[in-house]
């Protein structure tokens, strides 16, 4: 666990840039610090492992005061990502993750096969490993910087903003893998973040601080959303909060409706005016209109009771029918998720 008791950094040239800051950090757990630029993420991240001390205040790592530990040490125990992975840019990308391992004293070829195995694990393909970083994406330079981090197996792990320099869709797989990891290992991470949505997705617990370094709410990501302690942090979430909400209401137990598919080539004729189209296996292969009926209309699915509620939304949004058509994990109908079904639901999730 690491605990920051009252931590006060205060610059040379007068800036306060962490105030009285108190929180536990959960061993095993994500704790993410996310805030608008200049709220003293970054200072509060680099007072763990040294690279900043504190003015007052203490850091204690697992009950013992940072302060205490000679930096080296200490940084042996503690890996480090940062945005731009910062990999050596005259070594093979094999030489970069075994570098920490070979300084800790291991033979160079057990340096190297702890690089491979790590760079598998990051998901990275091994043909990479004898290139250089500059002949990797910047996604790929990422995964590399966190290979490299986990090295040495540090119980702690630091990261700061390590997936803003990539796109989009690369930042949602490093993220996916990042937890997909994080499943395995347990490390005790803090990841700092300027995107409330990263925070929320990723955090087990999310610290929101506000410029002049102090904290505004300590929450798990749900109660954030549901209970913003004040007005900045109400704002900071943005207003979008309310489907962001749905994220965590989960989709089992919705009533489906299981009598509205229909064999594929069926001419449309029912009382209903829209029907789902499914193969002989109950795979969803379209709409159909009462009013269209040659026509096969688009579709949006959810992993039933699986996918939160927000997927369901998703995916009757995706279909000019208004329903959300709920799959098992082998991609089978098991139902559809009609539009007044679902707005009894949101309606619900509105109120709990
Ligand atoms: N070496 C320094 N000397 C003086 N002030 C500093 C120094 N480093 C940071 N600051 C100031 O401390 C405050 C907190 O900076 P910090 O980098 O921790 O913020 P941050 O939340 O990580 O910001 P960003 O999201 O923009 O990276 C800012 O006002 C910054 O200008």
């Amino acid at each position: 666990m690491i605990t920051f008791d009252a931590v006060t950094k205060r610059y040379p040239d007068g800036t306060t840039a962490v105030d009285r800051l108190s929180l536990e950090a959960p061993t095993g757990e994500i704790t993410v610090f996310v805030g608008p630029s200049g709220c003293g993420k970054t200072t509060s991240l680099r007072m763990i492992n040294r690279m900043i001390d504190a003015t007052e205040g203490k850091i204690l790592l697992d009950g013992e005061p940072v302060q205490g530990i000679d930096p080296p040490t200490l940084r042996r125990g503690i890996g480090y990502v940062i945005q731009q992975a910062g990999l050596f840019p005259h070594r093979k990308i094999v030489d970069n993750v075994a570098t920490v391992p070979f300084l800790l004293g291991w033979s160079r070829k057990k340096a190297r096969d702890r690089a491979m195995e790590l760079l598998e694990r990051v998901g990275l393909d091994l043909s990479l490993a004898e290139r250089y970083p500059f002949q990797l994406s910047g996604g790929q330079q990422q995964r590399v910087g966190v290979a490299r981090a986990l090295a040495a197996d540090p119980p702690v792990l630091l990261m700061d903003e390590p997936f803003s320099a990539v796109d989009p869709v690369v930042r949602t797989s490093l993220q996916d893998e990042l937890l997909r990891l994080q499943a395995e290992l347990n490390k005790t991470i803090i990841f700092v973040t300027h995107d409330i949505d990263e925070a929320i997705k990723l955090g087990d617990r999310v610290a929101v601080l506000r410029v002049g370094g102090q904290l505004a709410q300590l929450a798990a990501p749900k109660t954030l959303l549901s209970e913003p302690a004040d007005d900045f942090v109400r704002e900071f979430l943005g207003r979008d909060r309310g489907i962001r909400r749905l994220q965590f209401v989960p989709t089992a137990g919705l009533p489906l409706r299981t009598d509205l598919t229909v064999p594929e080539g069926h001419d449309g004729t029912a009382d209903e005016p829209w029907l789902l189209a499914v193969t002989p296996d109950d795979r969803p292969v379209g709409w159909i209109s009462k009013d269209r009926p040659g026509q096969l209309e688009q579709f949006g699915t959810f992993l039933y009771g699986q996918d939160p509620l927000r997927s369901a939304l998703d995916a009757a949004l995706l279909s000019p029918s208004g329903h959300a058509v709920a799959v098992d994990e082998t991609g089978q109908v098991a139902g559809v998720l009609t539009r007044k079904a679902l707005d009894q639901a949101m309606m619900e999730a509105a109120d709990g």
